[in-house]
């Protein structure tokens, strides 16, 4: 539980192209377009925001990268920053950290390359975050387009080597405003101790509310994207909602 039992929030900005764009269910060419990535974060700051949650979806998809542009935005952030998307290896690893990103969010490796993601979480403790992108109990990785295993099994293997954090992404609700998997992120705080960030589905303030009351049994905040674009509420009432 965090210091202060308060749900954290962490705006997101997903580059795709150079742009700010949303998804819905992650897949490709589903993208609604925000403009400037740069704008969308300092707006989000400007509101209030105390992280914000920044993914590379090309480096995700593997159609190449927006590493300048990402590193640009997050070092000029005053604010935490989770740097996601394409963390894969010793050298995309390395470029993230150098943004001065809080932590990053490793997916697809913690899937294909369980060596070297135990290696780096005993090297960055907290500076390492694991995404858990699931349709049901299976995990994606590779721009969500591949299985990648059981949750809860790999959840065991991440929590025995040390992993500080989970970021739980429901593919179903992500980007359809449908309301959070509280069932999922209810089991998963059952099978661990680490803290969870939530990711997926907030449509309205009473979504942030059902989220916030999960923090006891180890939800520590959680990612909020599209209701946001959308202007379903704006950040300072969600900020107001969990404070
Ligand atoms: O955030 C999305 O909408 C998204 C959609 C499709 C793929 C990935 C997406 N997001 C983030 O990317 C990381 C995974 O990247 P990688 O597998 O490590 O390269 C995932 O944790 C999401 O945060």
């Amino acid at each position: 539980m965090n210091a202060a039992n308060k749900l954290e929030l962490l705006p997101a900005v997903d580059v795709r192209d150079g742009q700010a764009v949303r998804l819905v269910h992650g897949e490709s060419g589903s993208e609604t377009s925000y403009g400037d990535p740069l704008q969308a974060a300092l707006a989000w700051q400007a509101a209030g925001a105390e992280w914000l949650h920044l993914v590379d979806l090309d480096a995700a998809f593997g159609t190449g990268d927006n590493r300048a542009q990402i590193a640009q935005v997050a070092r000029s952030m005053d604010i935490k920053v989770e740097l996601s998307g394409g963390i894969r290896d010793d050298d995309s690893l390395a470029a993230a950290l150098a943004t001065g990103c809080t932590r990053v969010n490793i997916g697809t490796a913690a899937l294909e390359d369980p060596e070297w993601v135990a290696k780096i979480i005993a090297e960055h403790g907290d500076k390492i975050a694991v995404g858990l992108d699931v349709r049901g109990t299976t995990l994606r990785g590779r721009g969500w387009t591949r299985d990648g295993g059981d949750l809860y099994e790999t959840l065991a293997r991440l929590d025995s080597e040390g992993c500080a954090r989970y970021v739980v992404t429901d593919i179903n609700k992500d980007g359809t405003l449908q309301g959070p998997n509280l069932e999922l992120l209810k089991n998963v705080c059952a099978a661990t101790d680490r803290p969870v960030v939530a990711s997926g589905g907030v449509s309205s303030l009473d979504d942030l509310r059902a989220i916030a009351a999960l923090v006891p049994e180890g939800v520590e905040g959680s990612i909020v994207g599209k209701a946001l674009y959308a202007k379903a509420f704006t950040l300072e009432e969600a900020l107001a909602a969990v404070s």
